[in-house]
């Protein structure tokens, strides 16, 4: 095994051989200012001799040394049972077995290992100790932690650098630590909010479980709440110190994380003094799945899976997301991802009046009864589209719908054209993330994507039941949800939904009902109401509903993904 001395050693020759090598590889100044930079924290190349070095000369070679990525630490490790020569640069460990020289003199050749940095969250030192022992015992060397990639989920691993020398492990775990904590997007201090309701009430359990070791072992810590009710979250964000914070967590589903965003935004609008306008929050928001529905989470992890998510905030992984306010008779109702009116609302409205039913079945239920009641909405449906023509994605239009473009309808901010259709909908979806989810692996709105400023507009026109279902079941597949004439897309940035019917849903709903329900709606307005599903949150609203969109306005921890990690599809369809 390799000592300290032997290292330091080991370092410099490294780095003189370096020197000859590079003379060829150098490039672009660029690249040069990026290694002088890195060079900064840890002395990689240098050594006596270098200082001693002057002129040209001496700078022209430094360049050379720092033009790849330069070697910040090199020593002799056991990985498994096979001694290893490690590299450990800036970015990276690399490691190659070493193998006696063959008798015939040929040269044997071997695949170095590799791991980037960025992957690592945590290193410790490995030691000996007796069953019980909570403390010493003789080093046996360094651990790291990391995250490893398989398909769209992220999985905590470890390698095991074995030295049984103290200082030489110290030496490298310092160095490691030194390297894995200045990553700047990386949290060490997050306000998490757990919403133990959510779902199987699990939420907790799956914080406890998979989670909370994961934060401890990359030395985040984390200041939690407990959710006691719908609103707690919003009002503890109002007055929270937030500037203690690097960001913040939930735990639950999308009904929670739209209350935390919503809470994020309206803190940043408060903060800044701005009572109108949206305000970009400053602190990125963790999603850890833990409800029914999770399309928010599935849309920036690809999967359903707490374990990817906390690695994701623990390595800083961070996405800009749009977000979308809804709004009715200028009253802001709540910020928020995507809304669903007709179907989707009426089906969510129908689920939560059987709240003593298990999630999944409720669900089920409504959709099937839903469908056994289809009716459509008559709706002015206006909106303001990306592209100047107007155009199903498709070529199409519903024939119940005539196309006409508001008089006057530039907006006073010069924002675009409001182009108003009117007809006959069954459901009308507006969505600014693409909703991934297992059941849809494409997402509900594939069109649109987390960052590229505006919504989809999904308005499925009037049609049989049997049309309908063909349209829904094509989510669980890979395409053709959208070929139907009585579909069509739109790519907006506002949308405009005022329902022309003279009664309310409710009321109607209610002269058919067994009268079983025992909830009332989670947000109710005055008057006559329409069931919207907003972040499949039941919200009741009655006239007009403005939702317009707000790029990028909030930081969500994880990636853009575009496909879901797809599981067995809901079968009452
Ligand atoms: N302790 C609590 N008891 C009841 N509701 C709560 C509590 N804490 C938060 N909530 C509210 O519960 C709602 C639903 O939460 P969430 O979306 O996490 O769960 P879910 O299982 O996906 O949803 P749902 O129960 O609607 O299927 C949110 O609006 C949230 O504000």
């Amino acid at each position: 095994m390799s000592g300290p001395k032997e290292e330091l050693g080991e370092q410099r020759d490294s780095t003189k051989k370096k020197k000859k090598k590079k003379k060829k590889t150098e490039s672009g100044k660029k690249r040069r200012e990026k290694q002088q930079e890195e060079e900064g924290v840890k002395g990689g190349g240098g050594g006596e001799e270098e200082e001693e070095e002057e002129g040209e000369k001496q700078q022209v070679e430094e360049e050379e040394v720092h033009s790849s990525d330069c070697i910040v630490l090199r020593g002799i490790f056991k990985l498994g049972k096979k001694s290893h020569d490690v590299l450990l640069t800036r970015t990276r460990l690399t490691w190659t077995p070493i193998t006696p020289e063959m008798p015939t003199g040929e040269a044997c050749v071997l695949q170095p290992g590799v791991m980037p940095l960025q992957d690592v969250f945590a290193v410790k030192v490995k030691r000996r100790r007796a069953a019980g022992q909570e403390s010493g015992g003789p080093v046996l060397g360094v651990t790291l932690f990391c995250s490893r990639q398989r398909g769209r989920r992220l999985e905590e691993d470890t390698l095991h650098l074995h030295n049984a020398s103290a200082e030489h492990t110290y030496t490298w775990y310092n160095t490691l630590k030194e390297l894995v904590s200045g990553f700047s997007s990386r949290p060490k201090c997050l306000k998490v909010f757990i919403n133990p309701s959510s779902h199987k009430k699990e939420a907790v359990h799956i914080y406890r479980e998979h989670v909370a070791p994961l934060f401890k072992m990359a030395d985040v810590s984390t200041d939690i709440t407990v959710t006691e009710k719908k609103g707690h979250a919003l009002s503890v964000m109002k007055e929270c110190k937030l500037d203690e914070f690097d960001g913040v967590v939930c735990v639950g589903g999308d009904g929670s994380v739209a209350e935390v965003c919503h809470a994020l935004v309206l803190r940043a609008q408060l903060d800044a003094d701005s009572p109108e306008k949206p305000v970009k929050p400053v602190l990125p928001l963790g999603i850890i799945p833990a409800g029914s529905t999770n399309v928010v989470s599935c849309s920036v992890h690809g999967v359903r899976d707490p374990v990817t998510a906390a690695l994701h905030i623990i390595l800083g992984h961070q996405q800009q997301v749009d977000m979308c306010s809804f709004s009715s008779l200028g009253q802001l109702v709540c910020f928020g991802f995507s809304a669903m009116f007709g179907f989707g609302g009426q089906s969510l409205a129908r689920a939560e009046k059987k709240r003593w039913m298990p999630s999944s079945q409720r669900r089920e239920y409504a959709l099937v009864k839903t469908l056994a009641r289809l009716k459509p909405e008559y709706c002015h449906l206006s909106f303001i589209p990306v592209t100047k023509t107007t155009r199903d994605l498709f070529g199409h239009h519903s024939e119940d719908e005539d196309l006409d473009q508001d008089p006057g309808s530039v907006d006073a901010e010069g924002e675009g054209t409001w182009t108003t259709i009117k007809g006959l909908y069954l459901n009308i979806s507006v969505m600014s993330i693409p909703c991934l989810s297992p059941h849809a692996p494409r997402g509900l709105a594939p069109n649109t994507s987390l960052a590229n400023g505006s919504a989809s507009l999904i308005a499925v026109g009037n049609t049989s039941r049997s049309e309908f279902i063909k349209h829904l079941k094509r989510y669980s597949s890979s395409s053709g949800q959208f070929s139907f004439s009585f579909v069509e897309t739109h790519t907006v940035t506002a949308v405009r939904i005022r329902p022309r019917s003279q009664r309310s849903w409710s009321e109607e709903e209610s002269e058919g009902e067994e009268g079983d329900s025992k909830t009332t709606p989670i947000i109710q307005t005055e008057g006559a109401t329409f069931p919207w599903n907003i972040d499949g949150e039941l919200v009741e609203i009655a006239n007009e509903v403005l939702i317009r969109v707000h790029p990028r306005l909030i930081t969500l921890y994880g990636e853009d993904m575009d496909e879901a990690e797809s599981t067995v599809s809901c079968s009452c369809i």
